[in-house]
This record gives C-alpha cells, structure tokens and sequence, in this order.
C-alpha cells in the first residue's frame, strides 16, 4: 500500500489519483485535515475524494511504500519522521523541485531504496479546493544509488504511479535523470520567482518578463552545459502547458506566508547560482532574479 507525506497541492492530486484508481493508501500530514478533497480534473469533473486515512507520523502504520511530496527543505526532515515506519525492504520515492537538497550524508543512513524524479505534472490547492492545472504529466525517475535493481516495493510503486489517470512513469539511468532534471532546474528557474514578484499564472510570466525569461534560459542552459534551443523550447512548452497554474512558490508566498529564504528557490535559482560560482561563470539575470524575489519577500 502507498502512502502519500505531505498533503499539499501534489499529496492530495496524487492522492485523489489513486483513489480514483480505487487504490488503498494512507496519508500523512502535520495538521489534523479532512480526510475529504475537492478535486477538480483537468477536464473540468469535479468529484469529492474520500477514502483515505489522514495520520500523523506518530499514528502511520509500517509503511511499505512512500511517496514524499513536500517541498525539497522539508523532504528530509519529513523522512526522518517516519524513519521507525520503514521496513528494511521499504521503498521511498522524492519528487521536489530544484537540486542540492538531498546531498546530505544523513540519507546515507536510510537502508531502504530510494527513488527520485522530477516531475511536470502541476496542481493548485487553493481554499481546501484541488484544481489540476496540467493535463497529466511525467515521472522521470532514477534510484538515487546508481545502477540499483529495482526492489518489489519499488517496481509496485512505480507500476502503480504509472497505472493512475494521465501520469506516465519514466525509468531512467542517472546520467538521463540528470538531464531531465536539469531541464526541470531551468523551466523552474524561469517561473517561480517571476510567478511570485508578479503574482501571476504561468501562462502570464513570459509576456511579462520576456528579456528576464530568455536571459535566464541563456545562463542557466551554459551552466548546466545544455542545448540552448531544445532547453528553450522545454521551458516555453512547461509555460504554455501549465499556463493556468500559479506556480508551488507562489503559493507558498502568498497563501502560506513564507519567507523568501524558506522557499524552494534556494534550491532553484540559488543552485544555478552555486553552480556558476564554481565555475566562475557570470549569471547577471539568474541573480537580479534571486536578489529581487529575496528582498520583495524578505
Ligand atoms: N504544485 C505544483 O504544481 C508542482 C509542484 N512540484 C513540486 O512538488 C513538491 C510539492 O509541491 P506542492 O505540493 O506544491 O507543495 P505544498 O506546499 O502545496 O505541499 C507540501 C505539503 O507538505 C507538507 N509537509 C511538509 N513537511 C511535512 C512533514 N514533516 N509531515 C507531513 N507533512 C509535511 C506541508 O504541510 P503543512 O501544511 O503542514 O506545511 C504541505 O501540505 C515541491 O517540491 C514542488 O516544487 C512539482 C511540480 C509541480
Ligand atoms: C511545472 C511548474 C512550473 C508548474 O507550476 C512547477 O514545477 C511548480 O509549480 O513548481
């Protein structure tokens, strides 16, 4: 059986797909919550999921396998919560945004497999209302030790995320998952703070900040050493295809409250950042980007 940690946009639309595949799963999440969603698809259907068990860390049963869907600073700590739930032969996929957050030693110290992906499927909780803004999306998905086999518990997660309503599960070696991530990095670098120093949807970011968007895509796609063109293009379908979405970041700001420095973007643009003062590579739009969405949000 699955369990989703963290109940936020992704939790409850990865949520509401399983139980709409008739699924079994538990739920975790910090704040006791209905254990109800209104979910409204893609398409404009709209049901009321039920079904699931809310639990806390403390009250989850042994938990085979785990879907972590918080944000990428929480996806550690969250882990660790429930670090006495995991079996030896437990599986754990992460599917944050942004890069750098799981170079930690701790994880070294989790026996279980763990999977991670990056993923373009995109979802807004707003007023206890789930509104799914991509028609479905990808998983790209690598085990974070190189080259490992594929567990029981890992391959029935995965082949269960494949089975749900629009999601196609992609099983890649490292070097690919990179790439794609990487991609990810810069679609991400391109929207979320501009997002939210605009407070617009995706579909507005790019009329808005055309100069900002491009300059971004252009730095980013050197430091990461990627294809210009075909970056370019990834974020501009990333920008059209999530158009109707208000970012993860922008919620983040404007309906939890965040503070900039709590926000994912310390791992998006400030990764590219990090990155380029390794290699001593100028970043002009990447750090106007970062300085201004630290000082508006401070
Ligand atoms: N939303 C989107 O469209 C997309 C999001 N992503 C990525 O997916 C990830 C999740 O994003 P999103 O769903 O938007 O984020 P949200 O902030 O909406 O949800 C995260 C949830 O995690 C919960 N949480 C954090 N720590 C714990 C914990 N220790 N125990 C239980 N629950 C916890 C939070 O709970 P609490 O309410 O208590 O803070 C919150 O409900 C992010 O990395 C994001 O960048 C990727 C693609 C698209
Ligand atoms: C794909 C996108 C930009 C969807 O909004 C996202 O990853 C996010 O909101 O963080």
């Amino acid at each position: 059986m699955i369990t989703v940690l963290g109940l936020g946009s992704i939790g409850s639309l990865l949520s509401c797909k399983l139980r709409l595949n008739s699924c079994r799963l538990n739920v975790i999440s910090r704040l006791s919550r209905n254990a109800e969603i209104n979910y409204k698809e893609y398409n404009g259907l709209e049901h009321t999921i039920k079904g699931f068990e809310v639990h806390t860390a403390e009250s989850i049963p042994p938990i085979q396998q785990l879907i972590i869907a918080t944000k990428a600073s929480d996806a550690l700590p969250a882990l660790e919560s429930v670090r006495d739930k995991l079996n030896e032969d437990s599986s754990v996929l992460f599917l944050q945004n942004g890069l750098g957050y799981l170079n930690h030693s701790k994880l070294k110290t989790f026996n279980q497999q763990l999977l991670i992906s990056n993923t373009n499927i995109a979802a807004t909780l707003v007023n206890g209302k789930l509104i799914e803004s991509s028609n479905g999306g990808t998983f790209n998905v690598t085990t974070y030790t190189p080259s490992q086999a594929l567990t029981k518990n890992s391959e029935g997660l995965l082949h269960t995320l494949a089975s749900l309503d629009g999601i196609d599960v992609k099983m890649v070696d490292n070097k690919d998952f990179l790439n794609t991530a990487h991609l990810k990095l810069v679609a991400n670098c391109s929207i979320n703070a501009l997002g939210s120093i605009h407070n617009c949807k995706n579909g507005d970011v790019y009329q808005l900040n055309k100069d900002l968007v491009e300059g971004v895509i252009n730095e980013a796609s050197t430091v990461l050493c990627l294809d210009e063109k075909s970056t370019r293009d990834y974020v501009l379908n990333v920008l059209q295809s999530t158009k109707d979405n208000y970012n993860s970041t922008h919620r983040d700001i404007y309906q939890r409250g965040k503070r900039a420095s709590e926000t994912e973007i310390e791992y998006i643009n400030g990764h590219i950042l990090r990155e380029a003062d390794l290699r001593g590579i100028n970043t002009p739009y990447n750090r106007y980007i970062y300085d201004d969405f630290m000082c508006k949000f401070k």
